[in-house]
């Protein structure tokens, strides 16, 4: 069960205790996110009402330095990609801090949204560039997510083998009705991989 008063969706009710990490009436989950048309704030809100909104504090890049990621234990980052294979404006501007910032043996999960018919070539390629900026650092990386239900040519944002996204892959251009049930099962997951740290 969730912990008292949590606004965590049904669906969890009847799984066991979120690990004793996040079971504070503080929110310890930081949520850091860059969206030059709002699909990832939307993604955004969405994770933290799965999560539960007392434990997950969300923030614009555009409007907080990503330095505040360092305050937190557990980390969620989404990440656009634009321009065939760019950064998401907001996360270019802040790409230099990145390698300043101290988040050795923090626990971070990412998503990233896409276009997999429009940028066939691209899909998701800001979600591999930041797991690969993030390696650097020493965090551990939960929330992979299967490559399964995509179509598209090439992606950065695959494990070496292929199976996986680095992090959640949102289509909402073209699946935006898959949406909701993948933030679902990936916030199960994460629950679930976190539990077992
Ligand atoms: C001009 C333009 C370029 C884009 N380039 C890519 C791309 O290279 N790869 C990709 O996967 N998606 C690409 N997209 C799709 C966006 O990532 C997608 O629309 C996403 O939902 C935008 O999220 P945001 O509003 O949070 O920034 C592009 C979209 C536009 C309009």
């Amino acid at each position: 069960m969730h912990k008292a008063g949590s606004t965590a969706a049904t669906a969890y009710n009847t799984r066991k205790p979120i690990s004793l990490t996040i079971m504070t009436d503080t929110a310890q989950i930081g949520l850091f996110y860059g969206s030059s048309t709002c699909y990832t704030e939307m993604a955004a809100e969405k994770i933290q009402a799965q999560l539960g909104e007392e434990l997950v504090d969300i923030h614009n890049i555009k409007d907080v330095p990503l330095k505040d990621a360092e305050g937190y234990d557990i980390l969620i980052f989404g990440i656009s990609t634009w321009d065939f294979g760019e950064l998401q404006e907001d996360w270019e501007s802040s790409w230099e801090d990145i390698r300043d910032l101290n988040l050795e043996g923090k626990v971070v999960a990412l998503y990233g949204l896409g276009d997999q018919i429009g940028y066939t070539d691209w899909f998701q390629d800001a979600l591999g560039m930041l797991h690969d900026e993030l390696s650097i650092l020493g965090v551990h990386f939960i929330g992979y997510w299967p490559n399964q239900g995509y179509e598209f040519a090439q992606s950065k944002a695959l494990t070496e083998d292929g199976d996986y996204f680095v992090g959640l892959s949102l289509d909402d251009e073209n699946q935006f009705e898959q949406t909701d049930d993948r933030i679902q099962q990936w916030v199960n997951q994460l629950v679930d991989e976190m539990q077992s740290i």
